[in-house]
Parts: structure tokens; sequence; C-alpha cells
């Protein structure tokens, strides 16, 4: 992969611009992109495959999943959201998510499960994450809200990738068609994802 360097601030531009595009989507259309990811999701995911799955609950103009986390349920999916570690700065819990949940918001406002032992499980038990995202490329390069969250949680995945494509879990990223940009300037520490699923496309960078 080419890893060519951008100064910073050209990074917090596109973050900024991306974040005030989809931010700018009516609800309308909002809800109308959530109808076709759904669509998108009900083919992708082989429900006799796909056991655990992390997803996310929206925020900042996200694509709201919200009608495929009720189809998972529907089909005896489980689904698990992340949660900010209490005490590893950057780090990401993954928590189960189910229609009783007791929920709190994080330090930005985003709903997540409380935090209960029992509730957690480890990321490589998850057959897939999807995970939120401000921009992406035709790369596959992902740009997040700046925390390296994801990042760091999929750090072992992408080791593991290099020599099993099938390595698991899974991470697919989920955005609207226009967060989509020419190309992202991309650091050490940032993963690509394996599929990017838009309401009206899906990129596979596995093939
Ligand atoms: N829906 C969703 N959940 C998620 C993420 C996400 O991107 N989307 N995250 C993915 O990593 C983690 C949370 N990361 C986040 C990082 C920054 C901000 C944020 O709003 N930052 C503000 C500044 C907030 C402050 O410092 O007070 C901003 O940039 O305006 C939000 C979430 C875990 N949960
Ligand atoms: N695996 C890692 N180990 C240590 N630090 C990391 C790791 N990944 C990312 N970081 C740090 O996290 C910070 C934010 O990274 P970046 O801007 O790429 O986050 P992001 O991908 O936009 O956010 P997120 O993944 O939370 O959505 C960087 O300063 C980077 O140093």
């Amino acid at each position: 992969m080419n890893k060519p360097s951008f100064s910073t601030n050209s990074a917090h531009a596109v973050r900024a611009k991306i974040r005030q595009r989809r931010k700018a989507l009516s609800f309308q259309e909002q809800s109308i992109a959530s109808e076709a990811l759904l669509i998108q999701l009900r083919e992708l995911v082989d429900v006799g495959q796909a056991n655990n799955i992390a997803i996310y609950l929206s925020n900042d103009g996200e694509l709201n999943p919200e009608l495929f986390i009720q189809w998972c349920w529907q089909q005896g999916i489980n689904t698990y959201l992340p949660v900010l570690h209490p005490f590893s700065k950057g780090q990401l819990l993954f928590l189960r998510y189910h229609q009783h949940s007791q929920m709190k918001a994080n330090i930005y406002g985003i709903l997540e499960p409380k935090l209960s032992v029992l509730d957690i499980i480890s990321t490589s038990d998850l057959d897939i994450i999807f995970t939120p995202l401000v921009a992406f490329d035709a790369e596959g390069n992902r740009m997040g809200m700046g925390g390296g969250f994801y990042d760091r949680t999929l750090s072992k995945w992408y080791q593991q990738f290099q020599s099993d494509i099938n390595a698991k879990p899974r991470p697919i990223g989920l955005a609207h068609d226009c967060q989509k940009v020419e190309r992202l300037a991309v650091q050490d520490w940032d993963i690509p994802l394996a599929k990017i699923v838009t309401p009206t496309a899906i990129y596979d960078f596995t093939v």
C-alpha cells in the first residue's frame, strides 16, 4: 500500500468537510439511506455464519443502522456496541446490545450499554465489526472521528489477515455515498477495511 504523507492539517480539513456533508442530509434522506442499507446488508450477511456482530448507534449524521439491528435481532444474531474502555484510554470494549439493554451516554453523548462484565465479548469472538467512519476512499482506507479507537481494535485482525483472508472479525465500514473521497492520506497506524457498504454500493477490497 502507498503511504503518501500529507499534513495533519489536511486531514483535519477533510474530516470537518465530510462531517458537515453527512450532517447536512435531511431526515428523509437519512431514512431512505437506512432502508437501502438494510436491503444491502440482508444480502451481505450470511445468517448461518454470522452469530456475533458489532455495530454502532448513529451519531453526527452517520448512516443509521437501526433497521439492520432490528433485523439481526429477528434473525437471532447477537449484536454488540462499542463502549469506551473505562481505564485504557483509546481502547474500545464491545458489549452485548439487546432490546432491554440499559443504556448510558458516553463522553461524546453517544449511547452505549452500561458496563457489565458479563456482557463483554472478546473482539476475536466477533464475526463482523461494522465500523462507523467519516470518510473512505476507493482503496478501503478509512478516516474516523480521530480517536484511533477502531484502528487499535482492528490492528490484530490486520496482522492475521496478511496470512489468512478469512481472519476474524471482518471489518466492514458503513457510510453514506457522499462520504467517499478521491484519496485519503494514510498513516502508519491506519487499518484499511475489508469491505465498505453504502446505500447504493458494496466495495470489496479483499478480491
Ligand atoms: N456512532 C459512533 N460510535 C462510536 C464511534 C463513532 O465514530 N461513531 N467511535 C469511533 O471511534 C467511538 C467514539 N469516538 C468518538 C470520537 C470523537 C467524537 C466527537 O464527537 N468528537 C468531538 C469532540 C468531542 C470532545 O472532545 O468533547 C468533535 O470532534 O467534534 C465522537 C466519537 C466509539 N463509538
Ligand atoms: N494501534 C494504535 N496504537 C497506538 N495508537 C494508535 C493506534 N491507532 C491509532 N492510534 C493513535 O490514535 C490517534 C488517532 O488516529 P486517527 O486519526 O487515525 O483515528 P481515526 O481512525 O480517525 O478514529 P477512529 O478509529 O476512532 O474512528 C493517532 O494520534 C494515533 O497515534
